[in-house]
């Protein structure tokens, strides 16, 4: 088994490229499916997850190729509208291939979705969409069919908002007949990419980056070229990881107004800013302010860069409070820091850190990407070794996660455990 072995690095210094976002990615991938001609995404990364979309790709008959970032897609041969569970199962975003196949053949088999654990995530405002819209939906333990003689638009009230099901309805009406209104949309980069995605192609899509998306379906969607977004959570934790132990990081092509809320909150912790048309630079003093951060969906503070700021808030000396209000369960990432020597309490959906306490290497684990990240950065600053476990994880979000940290300066590596220092898994884990 491969872990990852981070060291005390000092200030970290250097440029990195942010590669396109992996959860746009995931959404226009299976996008792809709607068209009626070749497609080809520029940007996608070469994650774990899109490797996953590539096989699934090949089961149903539409034809993929890779080569660099650019990505070509033939759906007009699809032969099957029914996903291994298992494959789906693999990975969160599956769910989308059953709003585009449910669009574009009036049917889909699919597995549940799998992803990052964080206890509760439900799919049923995805649901909600798809019978709105006319289909029916069958759910079985570990797969669902959703199925529909014809697909009307409907007038659509999501009752929490939620980036999936927004982008997972609007690919099920982009081919339904007549207009679907979507109230109460999420706003998020990633559905203005994918509108923008389908709307290049031929659909007709007005208001995404609003909380009122109007679609009007079309029967047909030409082949074309799309380049995915940059992935804005990538580029913030490049950017929290200046605060770490001092340093400056500069983060190239971005769109620095994906990254507002924590952009806002670096400065307030006092890392230094300076935002150019396509990059950001972050400016770490070495010493950090103790502040309170509430996660929420965009343009809120994003859940997913919850962890890592918390783990770059157990360099700022005193209390910071960090309230989890998207997945008020996403913590596991807390009890692996404690193993570092970290203080922090947990209490219904907030984490209490006291921060400025040195960090110890140990053996740590990393349930879900981001969680990885967040022990990445702790390992940056503690004295000695800290070794992550469930690379699998990080893999899943990112393309080189060694090597772009290395090229700032983070002393990584990946090694291979030899039984001798095999720590105890279980309850590691745990
Ligand atoms: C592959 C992908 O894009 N993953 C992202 C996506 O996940 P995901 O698509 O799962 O997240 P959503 O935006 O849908 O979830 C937002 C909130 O809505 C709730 N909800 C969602 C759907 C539903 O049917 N019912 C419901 O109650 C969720 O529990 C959560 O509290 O957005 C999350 C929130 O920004 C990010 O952390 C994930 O990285
Ligand atoms: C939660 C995440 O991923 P997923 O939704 O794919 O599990 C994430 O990217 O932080």
């Amino acid at each position: 088994m491969k872990y990852i072995q981070a060291e005390y690095s000092g200030p970290l210094n250097g440029t990195v490229q942010i590669p396109g976002a992996k959860n746009s990615s995931l959404a226009l991938l299976a996008a792809a499916c709607l068209a009626d001609d070749i497609v080809t995404l520029e940007g996608i990364p070469r994650i774990d997850d899109v490797r996953i979309i590539a096989e699934i790709c090949q089961d149903i008959g539409m034809e993929m190729k890779m080569e660099g970032g650019s990505v070509t897609i033939d759906p007009r041969w699809i032969h099957t509208a029914v996903i291994d569970p298992g494959k789906a199962s693999s990975y969160r975003a599956s769910y989308y291939f059953a709003g585009a196949l449910l669009s574009k053949f009036g049917s889909v088999t699919i597995g549940m979705p799998g992803g990052d654990n964080f206890v509760s995530r439900p799919i049923d405002q995805h649901i909600k969409a798809f019978q709105a819209l006319g289909a029916q939906v069958q759910i079985f333990e570990d797969y669902y069919v959703v199925v529909a003689s014809e697909l009307n638009g409907a007038e659509i009230y999501f009752d929490t908002i939620t980036s999936g099901a927004t982008i997972n309805a609007m690919l099920a009406a982009v081919r339904a007949k007549g207009r679907t209104l979507l109230c109460n949309a999420a706003v998020d980069p990633e559905v203005v990419d994918t509108a923008n995605f389908l709307n290049r192609l031929g659909a007709r899509i007005y208001g995404a980056g609003t909380d009122r998306i109007r679609i009007e379906g079309v029967s047909y969607l030409n082949g074309g070229t799309h380049t995915v977004i940059p992935d804005r959570l990538i580029a913030g934790a490049f950017l929290m990881s200046a605060g770490i132990n001092g340093g400056q990081v500069t983060v190239m092509d971005v769109i620095p107004e994906h990254l507002g809320s924590c952009l806002y909150k670096l400065q307030e912790i006092g890392i230094h800013i300076e935002t150019g048309e396509n990059h950001i630079t972050a400016y770490g003093s070495g010493t950090l302010r103790a502040t309170r951060i509430r996660t929420g969906m965009y343009p809120g503070f994003a859940t997913d860069l919850q962890q890592p700021m918390t783990a770059l808030l157990l360099q700022a000396k005193g209390k910071s409070i960090v309230t989890e209000r998207v997945y008020p369960k996403r913590f596991a990432h807390v009890p692996q820091l404690r193993r570092l020597g970290a203080e922090i309490e947990l209490r219904k959906e907030s984490a209490f850190i006291r921060g400025g306490l040195p960090l110890q290497g140990g053996w740590v684990h990393a349930t879900d990407v981001r969680a990885g990240t967040s022990l990445l950065l702790a390992g940056l600053a503690a004295e000695g070794n800290t070794c992550i476990t469930g690379i699998e994880h990080i893999e899943r979000g990112y393309e080189d996660v060694i090597g772009n940290f290395r090229s700032i300066g983070a002393k990584l590596s990946i090694r291979e455990l030899d039984s001798q220092e095999m720590p105890d898994m279980i309850n590691l884990q745990g």
